[in-house]
């Protein structure tokens, strides 16, 4: 053994004779000592291996409320990361609600309505009361359905709705009519114990009522007062028989007994609706009252009621002949400022008001007018039995407010509601860009003038009788600008008018009639209306061109050098500027908010919107002049460096969506 192991290698183990070692090797100890202990080895393991790299300090947390907080970071923050199995099913959904939505890709879902998000404005009604709401319209088709009084009914298709093909209801109205009329199953009307139509104190019913615009919101309120009305003055009238009845049977037993009696003479007593209405209706414009004023002097004809519309477009002498004529009257319609004042020197003009009605709740129970519709509300209460509001959106804090004030408030909403229907098309003017360069003057002269020249285009071969006036409705956020605007419009050859709080409201009534003009819509054109409600897309081919986005500006460089308010519509006779280049038959009107609220401007097809609104309640309200009652419609919105393009984005694909905006 000490033989082989001394020629052995102490390293390799191999024979010295078989590797010849290098020369410089010596053993430094005798190899029997070297044989003796374990080899040593060259690839010896750390004693720390398993532990790994040394892991960096971690780095102290940075506050998040310091200027460079959640700069950098590379982790998702602590709440954002969690084990679903180790927290609470409470907690997990407060942090999934949080954390950013995933695709199924592992991408970041993108929001489609994140900017509108950030300035929510509206309410939110869900889909699935929405879903609901479509099922139960489904089942009423006719006002015949509805428990209303055959002379009301009449009063629709002879007077509101004269000259349609074939009269149905809306959403709001197929929605609005049961609820307001009482009817328990949608069929019959329900009469509570102790409760009459207009007679005995009942608990206060209250509603909301919330559609879109164009939607037929006021019939829908209108017709159950009326109805109550009506069916109140027969009461009334069953009353007064069974009393005369009685005072002439004891006048009969006074003369058979032969007492004699010295006759009084007969007093001219006042009717007790002599500056006593029943029913009110509040709106926030002389024009509006004007209005809705007209449409009830319409189902007047038919059903035999005294209205009065009152507001500061009439001299005091109207009004107080108005509302305190003789023959009495029955409904007022008025702005909440001037019935407030004249409450105040008569505090028993609203002793009788059973009927209160709050149309555009959303701009009368807003932060300027609350506190005065509020003091109107709380006077009509005691004798009140329907409190309606009616709305064509919910802001949020019409929705707070609602809830705090009337808590037990019946909310009717339609499924569209928020949405602006897709009939309407919005097109979006750049500003920026060639010819303008930032001058939205002149893209909105341009704009109006395109629109101007494609009616001319359209109306060609038909005679000038038949040549319809197009009009067309600017919105501006500033009224300072209304005025100035106009201007400049006609400098341009347009017609303008300017509308505002500081025009004489007899005036603007005027103005306005000549931009609303309700005109029946014909049996063909109803048909039309109906494929159009059925909310199909509009596909941009189906719409006449317009001028619209970038595609607009490239289309007017590539193809013809700028010429503004040229050639076609080049009417020879000069406007009142002396203006030779003149746009014929296209009038337009410039108005802020004021005009945007309620007005039926059924002839209007074009809005163009100078400003970005504020809010997406503006939005609804703005573009809710056109696209009214199945009609298509289109918008041109003016967009610059300092507008919010992804607000106007997000609203343009939510409208291409029929998505409710937010
Ligand atoms: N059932 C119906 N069929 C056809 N047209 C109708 C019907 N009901 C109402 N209209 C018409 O629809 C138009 C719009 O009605 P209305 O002004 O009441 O709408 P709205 O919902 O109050 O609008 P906004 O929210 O802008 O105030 C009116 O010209 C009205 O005559």
């Amino acid at each position: 053994m000490f033989r082989r192991a001394a020629t052995l290698c102490p390293f390799c183990e191999a024979t010295a004779a078989l590797r010849p070692h290098p020369p410089q090797w010596r053993p430094t100890r005798p190899l029997s000592t070297l044989q003796k202990r374990k080899p040593p080895s060259r690839m010896t393991l750390s004693p720390n291996v398993a532990r790994g790299a040394p892991r960096p300090k971690p780095a102290r947390p940075r506050s998040r409320n310091s200027p460079f907080g959640g700069m950098n970071i590379t982790a998702p923050p602590r709440e954002y990361q969690y084990d679903k199995r180790n927290i609470s099913a409470a907690e997990q959904r407060r942090v999934t609600r949080h954390a950013p939505r995933q695709a199924k890709g592992g991408k970041e879902a993108k929001d489609p309505m994140k900017a509108l998000k950030m300035q929510r404005a509206l309410s939110n009604v869900s889909y699935e009361k929405r879903g609901s709401v479509k099922q139960a319209l489904l089942e009423r088709d006719s006002f015949d359905e509805f428990d209303l009084l055959p002379v009301v009914r009449e009063a629709v298709v002879q007077g509101a709705l004269a000259g349609l093909a074939d009269v149905t209801p809306t959403p709001i109205q197929r929605l609005a009519l049961p609820a307001l009329l009482g009817m328990d199953d949608g069929r019959r009307r329900k009469r509570k114990e102790g409760v009459d139509a207009m007679g005995a104190k009942r608990e206060m019913q209250q509603f909301l009522l919330a559609a879109e615009t164009g939607s037929g919101k006021t019939l829908a309120y209108a017709l159950p007062v009326i109805d109550a009305l009506k069916r109140a003055e027969q009461l009334e009238d069953e009353a007064e028989r069974t009393a005369l009845a009685a005072k002439l049977s004891i006048q009969a037993e006074k003369k058979a007994s032969q007492l004699f009696e010295l006759d009084s003479p007969p007093v001219e007593e006042p009717l007790p609706t002599t500056g006593r209405p029943r029913a009110i209706i509040l709106l926030p414009t002389a024009e509006l009252v004007a209005q809705v004023g007209a449409l009830l002097k319409t189902l007047s004809h038919t059903t035999k009621f005294r209205s009065a519309m009152i507001s500061t477009a009439y001299t005091s002498a109207v009004i107080r002949s108005r509302l305190f004529a003789p023959s009495g009257v029955d409904v007022v319609i008025s702005t909440p400022h001037l019935l407030s004042s004249i409450a105040a020197a008569d505090p028993n003009l609203l002793s009788r008001v059973t009927h209160l009605v709050i149309d555009e709740a959303d701009s009368l129970l807003d932060r300027s007018f609350a506190p005065t519709t509020q003091a109107l509300i709380d006077r009509a209460t005691p004798s009140l039995h329907q409190l309606v509001l009616c709305s064509a959106t919910i802001p949020r804090s019409l929705d707070a407010y609602v809830q705090k004030r009337f808590p037990a408030a019946t909310r009717l909403v339609t499924p569209n509601l928020h949405a602006i229907p897709r009939r309407v098309q919005l097109s979006v003017v750049d500003i920026e860009k060639v010819p303008y360069q930032g001058n939205r003057d002149l893209a909105c002269a341009q704009t109006i003038w395109d629109i101007g020249k494609e009616a001319a285009e359209e109306d060609e071969g038909e005679s000038t009788s038949e040549r319809a006036s197009r009009k067309i409705v600017v919105f501006v956020n500033e009224r300072e600008k209304t005025l100035e605007l106009a201007e400049y419009l006609r400098s341009k050859g347009v017609d303008a008018t300017a509308l505002s709080r500081d025009s004489d409201e007899r005036k603007q009534t005027e103005i306005l009639a000549a931009f609303t003009g309700a005109v029946a819509l014909p049996a063909n054109q109803k048909q039309k209306m109906r494929a159009a409600s059925s909310d199909a897309a509009i596909s941009p081919a189906d719409l006449p061109h317009t001028p619209s986005s970038s595609s607009y500006s490239r289309d007017r460089r590539d193809t013809a050098p700028f010429a503004p308010f040229s050639d076609e519509t080049f009417s020879p006779v000069p406007n009142s500027h002396g203006n030779k280049r003149h746009l014929a038959n296209t009038s337009v009107l410039v108005m802020t908010d004021l005009g945007s609220r309620g007005i039926d401007t059924l002839l209007v097809r074009h809005v163009i919107l100078y400003d970005v609104p504020h809010t997406s309640i503006d939005f609804i309200h703005r573009l809710g002049r056109v696209g009214r009652m199945g009609r298509r419609g289109r918008g041109v919105v003016l967009v610059g460096r300092q507008d919010r393009r992804d607000v106007v984005r997000e609203v343009r694909e939510g409208m291409f969506r029929g998505q409710a905006l937010i």
